[in-house]
């Protein structure tokens, strides 16, 4: 469904200073797939997301998106995808199920096959009780859903989201992932989607796709992930920081002891403690405190990077 090779966007400002957004990035996802593509402010996935979507010329490299060369033919990778950026694309004029009808005649739908489909999208997107009101006068979740329902009403096979959940609440978060799970199981759409929320991509995209720079640093699903680049970890707590320091040399994995706590990477947490615990009180250790914790999509970027995901600011 995409199929992108050395794609590159670099933009030129005043005095020919220039910024590499996007350094040559090969990507392909198949038919059916939910990606989830992350990255910190500034890494590169709107610059990507507007190349594979057409807006905007990459500075080289190629990308096949639905069947289509983005340069060659952009008309005809636009008939084939949706997309939805981060700004909402209903208008304020019309009431809801006109919006939608207004798209689908600009689609080239006939009135009667724009009304059906308007109705079809009223239906899937639980947005029926809403069909009279104005675009305005809609929550934050239930605009984000108008604005899928405008990007499906051609029938695309391939679907662009830019921040779907970002700036909602919890619930409305939980039912926009609900819709798009639901669009996927129903049609078999391929989703291709930026968030910042780790743990949505954690839990619903089946492969993540980590761009940081400007280059693809990760791709995989997230317990590959997880379980390649950051792994279990052991936290211990000691009584005093030399026997933290113990702790340390008597670890079987990679271990650092910060004051009197101690973390331990290892491959399996649950089955690696006992034995350590025990090595702990041979050499006369007293441990106040042990536990074992899962790596995060976090600390995956961590190991990458040697920074944190979360520490850039999400944007309302
Ligand atoms: N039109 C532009 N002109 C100049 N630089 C740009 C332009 N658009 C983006 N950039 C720069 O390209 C880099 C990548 O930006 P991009 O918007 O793709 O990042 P992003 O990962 O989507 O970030 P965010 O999560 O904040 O939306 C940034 O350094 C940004 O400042």
């Amino acid at each position: 469904m995409i199929h992108a090779r050395g794609l590159t966007r670099v933009f030129t400002m005043k005095k020919n200073e220039t910024v590499e957004a996007v350094r040559g990035i090969d990507l392909d996802v198949a038919a059916g797939q939910l990606v989830a593509f992350l990255g910190p402010n500034g890494a590169g996935k709107s610059t990507t997301l507007r190349m594979l979507t057409t807006l905007l010329p990459p500075s080289s490299g190629t990308a096949v998106v639905a069947g289509h060369d983005v340069r060659r033919d952009p008309a005809k990778v636009r008939g084939r995808i949706g997309y939805v950026g981060q700004r909402s694309s209903a208008g304020e004029n019309f009431l809801v199920r006109d919006e939608l009808v207004t798209q689908g005649r600009c689609y080239g739908l006939t009135t009667p096959e724009a009304g059906r489909r308007a109705d079809e999208l009223l239906d899937l997107l639980e947005l029926r009780p809403l069909a009279r009101r104005k675009p305005g006068t809609l929550s934050g979740g239930q605009r984000r859903r108008l604005d899928i329902a405008l990007g499906l009403v051609h029938r695309p096979s391939l679907l662009f989201l830019d921040e779907p959940s970002t700036g909602l609440d919890p619930r409305s978060r939980a039912e926009i992932w609900t819709h798009i799970l639901r669009l996927r199981e129903a049609y078999g759409t391929t989703i291709f989607l930026t968030t910042h929320y780790l743990e949505e991509a954690d839990s619903m995209a089946e492969r993540v796709v980590i761009i940081n720079g400007g280059r693809i640093i990760a791709d995989g699903t997230a317990d590959r992930l997880k379980n390649d680049l950051a792994g279990d970890h052991i936290t211990i707590t000691t009584r005093t920081e030399q026997e933290a320091a113990a702790c340390v040399s008597l670890a079987d994995g990679d271990a650092t002891a910060e004051a009197t706590t101690v973390r331990v990477r290892v491959a399996n947490a649950p089955a690696a403690l006992p034995e350590y615990l025990r090595a702990l009180e041979e050499a006369g250790i007293k441990v106040t405190g042990a536990e074992t914790t899962r790596p995060t999509l976090d600390d995956v970027f961590l190991t990458l990077t040697g920074r944190s995901l979360t520490d850039d600011d999400i944007p309302a």
